[in-house]
């Protein structure tokens, strides 16, 4: 379009003041409202008449067209073939008793479900297994689309790539123990490891190197008595010789193992005595109670039935939590109010354990109470009472130990066992301590059976303690 002094751009752009070559544009003297319209221009904008109340001006409509005769569109039916006919039943039309159309049902209209005593058993049968009936989906149907013809690369486009949307996450497989031990143990192990490599990096075995050889093991909680005889065994054959780190951590490896593989042993139940009475024991919070619910899974898989007794009446929290556990593993939970005698408590669970049968009774106690003298009297008096019902009661003394307590511990199974016969250790809390290596102190002072330990608060987390995954998790040396 010829450029056109004078006006805005719309108006430019207004096909009613296009002018032709013959016609030429007035000049702005020609035009005596372009002032004014310039003068508009700067003005603001008066949108006023949109409000008007005027009415628009009425133009009648012209509905003419809907008068125009519209010529039918000719198109082939189909007569039904006789046979057609013949096969179809004759169909009448519907009428009011045919209940097309149904009339919605008023709340508590109809019949009485109760009355009818419907059956609901089926609530409580088992889901079939999903995986093996279930239905191959069917895939929708869906047409392909044409292939699309590619834009030439010169013509200005491109087309916009979607993002890659990333692959969901595939389940993470589970970690086996032995790897949940390594990791829950790899702050213990590292320190160790760290230290053996810094001492041992271009530097012969003398006597100073044994001397901080000696004092890293002990610092790692292993027990001045292991420390020594690894210690010695490093320097057999060794002395002013270079040794690799990797060699030491074998070594260490190896004389761990010795030390624990004789208290890595199995819980041996004697079903002769049914029950068997596990009485679970220990310093508060070292995981009694979470113990006792992993042990009765552990149980109840096998399929041994088991009833547990609360006999931490001294805090409330200890009893719901049994509780818990009871109805997640299927146990009979014998329990009574705070403040009761918990010697009482574990007689009579002992009966009903008899009653119902069990193969294994566990029973959890306080790990607290006013004061030490008053907790040592309890535990005596519950191995007094359950001596009545049966002379070997309880059969098992399981203490557990908080492996993050470090030396604590060892002092702790003294106590313990002095009081109430402890003949057997769970050591828990395995996972993320930077203290595992009093197990090794423990075994070598005490030896006593250990016979699981736990890496976590979840009801698969305790395994049965394996002298050789725990020396080599320790000593940070490959599992062969
Ligand atoms: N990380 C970790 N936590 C644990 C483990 N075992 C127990 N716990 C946690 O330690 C805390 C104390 O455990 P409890 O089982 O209540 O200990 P308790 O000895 O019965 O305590 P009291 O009833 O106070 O005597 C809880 O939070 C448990 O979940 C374990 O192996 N690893």
């Amino acid at each position: 379009m010829r450029e056109q002094p004078g006006l805005t751009p719309a108006e430019a752009g207004s096909p009613a003041l296009e002018r032709t070559e013959a016609e030429p544009w007035p000049t702005a003297e020609e035009r005596p409202d372009q002032e004014a319209i310039e003068e508009d221009d700067e003005k603001e904008v008066d949108f006023s008449f949109l409000e008007s109340p005027e009415p628009l001006p009425e133009t009648p409509a012209d509905f003419s067209f809907l008068d125009e005769r519209v010529e039918p569109v000719e198109t082939a039916t189909r007569e039904p073939s006789p046979e057609a006919e013949e096969a179809a039943p004759d169909v009448e039309p519907a009428t009011e008793d045919d209940h097309i159309g149904v009339e919605p049902t008023e709340p508590g209209e109809g019949e009485d479900l109760d009355d009818r005593g419907a059956d609901f058993s089926w609530l409580e049968e088992d889901l079939p297994p999903e995986e093996d009936e279930r239905a191959e989906p069917v895939a929708p149907v869906v047409p392909a689309a044409p292939p699309r013809a590619p834009l030439p690369g010169d013509a200005g486009f491109r087309l916009r790539e979607k993002p890659a949307i990333p692959a969901p996450d595939a389940p993470l497989p589970r970690v086996s123990f032995v790897e949940r031990l390594r990791q829950g143990l790899s702050r213990s192990s590292n320190q160790l490891s760290g230290s053996i490599t810094a001492l041992f990096t271009k530097r012969k075995l003398d006597e100073d190197t044994l001397q901080d050889f000696e004092d890293i093991l002990i610092q790692a909680d292993l027990g001045v008595e292991t420390a020594m005889r690894i210690t010695d065994r490093l320097s057999e054959g060794r002395f002013g010789k270079e040794i690799a780190g990797a060699e030491v951590r074998r070594i260490l490896a190896e004389e761990i193992e010795k030390t624990l593989d004789p208290v890595a042993q199995p819980l041996e139940l004697d079903l002769e005595k049914k029950p068997h009475v596990i009485l679970v024991v220990g310093v508060n919070g070292t995981g009694k109670t979470t113990t006792i619910g992993k042990l009765a899974a552990k149980l109840t898989r096998g399929g041994l039935k088991v009833t547990l007794c609360a006999g931490d009446t001294f805090r409330a929290a200890a009893v719901e939590q049994l509780k818990i556990w009871g109805e997640r593993t299927g146990s009979e939970v014998v329990a009574k109010q705070i403040g009761a005698d918990a010697a009482g408590l574990a007689f009579e669970a002992y009966d009903r354990a008899v009653e119902n049968d069990s193969d294994v009774l566990i029973i959890d106690t306080a790990g607290r109470l006013q004061n030490k003298a008053e907790l040592m009297a309890e535990l005596e008096k519950i191995n007094r009472v359950l001596s009545k019902r049966e002379p070997d009661a309880p059969h098992t003394v399981l203490q557990t130990l908080d492996a993050t307590t470090g030396q604590n511990a060892l002092n702790q199974v003294e106590i313990f066992r002095n009081v109430s016969g402890v003949n057997g250790l769970v050591m828990t809390k395995l996972d993320g301590t930077a203290r595992g290596g009093i197990l090794v102190a423990i075994a070598a002072k005490h030896r006593l059976p250990v016979y699981f330990v736990g890496v976590g608060e979840g009801i698969d987390d305790l395994e049965p303690f394996k002298a050789k995954d725990f020396a080599s998790a320790i000593a940070g040396t490959p599992l062969n």
